[in-house]
C-alpha cells in the first residue's frame, strides 16, 4: 500500500470510475483507491496496468487479487451464517448471487501538528453508515475506527493485527427488516501516525431489488422499509437531501 500511495497524484488519479465512491478519492487526511469486481483477476490487472503502464506490477496485482478472494470467502461465510441464524436458509443462494465486490485501500495521514483540540481536522472519515450489504475491514497497526452504539456513544475499535471487522450495511439492515442495524462509524485520527486500512464491500448488483422476506415480518415486526433498487439508494445518498438526512435509509424508504 505504501508503494501504491507513494505514486504521484497524477498517476493515482488514473484510477477513475463513472460510479460514485468507486475510483481514487482524496480529501483532507483521506485517500483511497477502488477496484470494482476485485475478485476477478482481470479487473485487478486493469487497475495495476493503469498505475504502472510499463509492467503492470504483477506482484501487487496478485497480492490484491488473492487477498480479495479470501475476503470474498469470508463474506460468503458470514452472510450464510446470518441468514441461517434468522431461519431464512432458502434465500441464501439468491442472496449470495445478487452481489458484486468492491475492494478499497485507504490511507489516512496524521492530522496537522497545530490542530489543537479541533475535532474536525482529526476526522479522516465522517460519521456514516455503509450503504452496501456487508463490509470487511482491516486496519493496519494504527487504531482510529470508531463505532456509534445504539445509545449514541462512540467507542474505539481496537482489533488485533490478525482480525477483521465485519460491518453490517444499510442494504443488509433493510433486507433483514431491521433485525441487524447498520452502525454509524467514523475514522478519527488521534495519533500522529499514518494509518492504512482495507475494505471489501459486498454490493448489490444493478437492478436487484432489496426486499425483506415475508418470514421476517409479523405483528411484532411489521415491514420497516419499502423495497428499493440499490443504485437508486446510493444516488439518493449523493444528493443534498440524502447527505443531510439523519439516517439515509429512513429518509429514503422508511414506512
Ligand atoms: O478505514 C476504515 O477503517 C473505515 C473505512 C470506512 O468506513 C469506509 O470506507 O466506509
Ligand atoms: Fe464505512
Amino acid at each position: 500500500m505504501e508503494e501504491l500511495f507513494d505514486l504521484p497524484i497524477q498517476t493515482k488519479q488514473r484510477n477513475v470510475s463513472s460510479k460514485p465512491f468507486h475510483g481514487y478519492l482524496n480529501h483532507n487526511l483521506y485517500q483511497s483507491f477502488g477496484i470494482d469486481e476485485a475478485n476477478l483477476a482481470e479487473k485487478v490487472k486493469d487497475f495495476t496496468q493503469q498505475l504502472w503502464p510499463d509492467h503492470g506490477n504483477q506482484k501487487i496485482s496478485e497480492t490484491m487479487h488473492v487477498f480479495s478472494k479470501y475476503l470474498l470467502e469470508l463474506d460468503v461465510m458470514v452472510r450464510r451464517m446470518i441468514l441461517e441464524s434468522f431461519g431464512i436458509e432458502k434465500y441464501i443462494d439468491e442472496h449470495l448471487n445478487f452481489t458484486k465486490y468492491l475492494f478499497r485501500m485507504m490511507k489516512y495521514s496524521p492530522p496537522p501538528d497545530n490542530d489543537g483540540d479541533d475535532e474536525e481536522t482529526k476526522l479522516g472519515l465522517r460519521s456514516h453508515s455503509d450503504k452496501n450489504i456487508i463490509t470487511i475491514l482491516h486496519q493496519y497497526q494504527v487504531d482510529a475506527l470508531e463505532i456509534k452504539t445504539k445509545d449514541e456513544k462512540w467507542f474505539k475499535v481496537e482489533p488485533s493485527q490478525h482480525s477483521f471487522i465485519i460491518m453490517v450495511g444499510d442494504s443488509l439492515c433493510a433486507f433483514l427488516n431491521g433485525r441487524l442495524s447498520s452502525p454509524y462509524h467514523r475514522v478519527r485520527m488521534t495519533a500522529k501516525k499514518t494509518r492504512y486500512s482495507t475494505a471489501l464491500f459486498s454490493v448489490p448488483k444493478t437492478g436487484v431489488i432489496i426486499d425483506s422476506p415475508e418470514e421476517l415480518m409479523d405483528e411484532e415486526h411489521p415491514r420497516m422499509f419499502k423495497p428499493f433498487e440499490y443504485n437508486n439508494y446510493r444516488d439518493f445518498f449523493n444528493t443534498e437531501a440524502g447527505r443531510i438526512a439523519q439516517s439515509t435509509l429512513h429518509a429514503f424508504c422508511a414506512l
